[in-house]
């Protein structure tokens, strides 16, 4: 069974004659452990797509099943634990919180959930992060690679379902993005994680198992 799936999925804005077709029928599979890049210009659907995956936004009509729940069954408080338990999300902006240190920062799912970071686990993502010397640091004293960093092991923490990832490397250069995506890309594969990631960087997504297109809403084949 694939860990997602959307079926027939949309999402209109507005109403007739003004209305946009952010989503307009995306049918898509992932399987476990695959790693998929969602690429499409600007306004052709990518972020509204992922926003529906991670349960952060409600489709007009069609279906997300993420590790066989089927999203729509939840209410708003069982929407907030499926984010927190199932989904990882990594964000152009890394989205760190700036009054806890690196530690505290990737364990922080982990803790909101209730539950004890696994230790050893905990030291191996820091390891392959490189960022065994950071822990201490506060984010804003860290380069913007090292925060997205940080991010990744927050997100891979609590070995969700499926890691997203929307414009991972938007605010690095060239140089630094490619380090962390190889990164991402090898610890995804170690730990067996799932990932989806929006990019617009042809070459970044070169590095994902499959390439899926979106246009005007719709998958392109
Ligand atoms: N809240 C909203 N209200 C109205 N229209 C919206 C809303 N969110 C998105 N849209 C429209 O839906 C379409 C798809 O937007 P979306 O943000 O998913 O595109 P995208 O591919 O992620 O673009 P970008 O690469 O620029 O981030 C666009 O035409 C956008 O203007």
């Amino acid at each position: 069974m694939p860990i997602l799936q959307t079926t027939d999925l949309k999402k209109y804005y507005g109403d007739e004659p003004n209305i946009t077709k952010a989503l307009d029928g995306v049918s898509l599979s992932v399987e476990h452990g695959e790693f998929v890049a969602i690429v499409g210009t600007s306004g052709s659907g990518k972020s509204t797509l992922l926003n529906m995956i991670g349960g952060l936004d409600v489709p007009t009509s069609g279906k997300v099943i993420v590790d066989g729940k089927d999203l729509s069954t939840l209410n708003d408080e069982q929407l907030a634990i499926f984010r927190r338990r199932k989904i990882g999300f990594i964000f152009q902006n890394y989205n760190l919180v700036p009054v806890l240190n690196v530690y505290e920062n990737i364990a922080l799912p982990v803790e909101l959930d209730g539950d004890k970071v696994d230790k050893k686990f905990m030291q191996e993502v820091v390891r392959m992060l490189a960022l065994e010397d950071k822990l201490n640091n506060m984010p804003n004293n860290l380069s913007g690679g090292q925060q997205q960093r940080v991010a990744i092991a927050r997100a891979l923490i609590s070995k969700p379902a499926i890691v997203l990832a929307d414009e991972p490397t938007g605010n690095l250069d060239s140089r630094t993005s490619s380090d962390v995506l190889g990164l991402l890309k090898v610890t995804s594969q170690k730990f067996h994680q799932t990932l989806v990631m929006i990019t617009h960087n042809s070459e970044i997504a070169q590095l994902a198992d499959r390439i899926v297109r979106i246009e005007d809403g719709k998958i392109m084949e």
